[in-house]
């Protein structure tokens, strides 16, 4: 429906024991958003995606993808329906090649849909989708390689290729840039900005140049709760904002 957006998490929580994680958590991301999720350490950001992509059960909430509730549906069946995260800890097969392992993911997708076609050309088709996907995030070169020999940064470049791979239109994108170089960084950034062209993109990250470069808008987690959300410029002069974090990365 016209109008719908295209993530819409209402009244989301999740408690470890005592502690409660996520708490009463609402967002709601139009088609062609990237929002981003910022937070001091702890505050609840990957357990928030974790909640999203299915790998966590939530205790309380809905989430809706494109108005269809997908809170009790499991990862794989969300996957199936669009929603695909990149990992913190890397999910790549290092063993592998770097086509391979975007391959893989393309298979995952199309089920059996490939097996009309004989070996070789099932193969062709595979690879070709899989090339696609390399060439979206400039991993082209890196085609044949074995992931293992990746730099840091191209393997980041390559879970992305793998999450579009999977056919997602909604990426959640959990610190892409953790521990990647000044160039690295600036390519991921680069990488970003051409994806919200296709993609609607929820992006926890802690770098704030970048996340003040690249999101619409911006939800700020604070022991579990959002207490700021909106445009960069918003979130920043937000005095709220300042005091629980901004004003601890100055002080830091
Ligand atoms: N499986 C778990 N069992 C118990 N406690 C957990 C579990 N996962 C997370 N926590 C706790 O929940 C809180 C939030 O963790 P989470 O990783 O979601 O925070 P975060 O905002 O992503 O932090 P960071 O920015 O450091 O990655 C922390 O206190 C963490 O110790």
């Amino acid at each position: 429906m016209a109008g719908e957006p295209h993530l819409e998490v209402e009244g989301l929580s999740k408690s470890f024991g005592a502690l409660r994680v996520t708490d009463n958590i609402s967002i709601a991301v139009p088609r062609g958003e990237l929002h981003a999720v910022i937070g001091p350490n702890g505050a609840g950001k990957t357990t928030l995606i974790h909640q999203l992509s299915g790998q966590l059960k939530s205790d309380f909430g809905r989430i809706r993808l494109e108005g269809a509730d997908i809170t009790r549906l499991q990862m794989p069946e969300r996957v199936r329906r669009g929603l695909a995260r990149s990992f913190q800890i890397t999910s790549i097969l290092d063993g592998f090649s770097v086509l391979e392992n975007v391959a893989l993911a393309v298979q995952a997708r199309s089920g059996s849909s490939f097996r009309f076609f004989a070996r070789a050309a099932s193969e062709a088709a595979l690879n070709a989708e899989a090339m696609e996907a390399l060439a979206r995030v400039n991993l082209i070169d890196r085609a044949h390689r074995t992931a293992a020999n990746l730099s840091h940064g191209e393997k980041r470049q390559l879970e992305i290729a793998i999450a579009l791979a999977t056919g997602a239109e909604l990426l959640l994108l959990d610190e892409p840039l953790a521990g990647t170089s000044h160039e690295e960084s600036a390519a991921l950034v680069a990488l970003m900005q051409e994806l919200k062209a296709s993609h609607t993109i929820i992006l926890v990250e802690h770098d704030m140049e970048a996340v003040f470069a690249l999101a619409d808008r911006v939800s700020v987690l604070v022991y579990g709760r959002i207490i700021a959300s909106g445009t960069p410029a918003e979130v920043r002069d937000d005095p709220a904002v300042r005091a629980a974090y901004l004003g601890e990365e100055e002080a830091a």
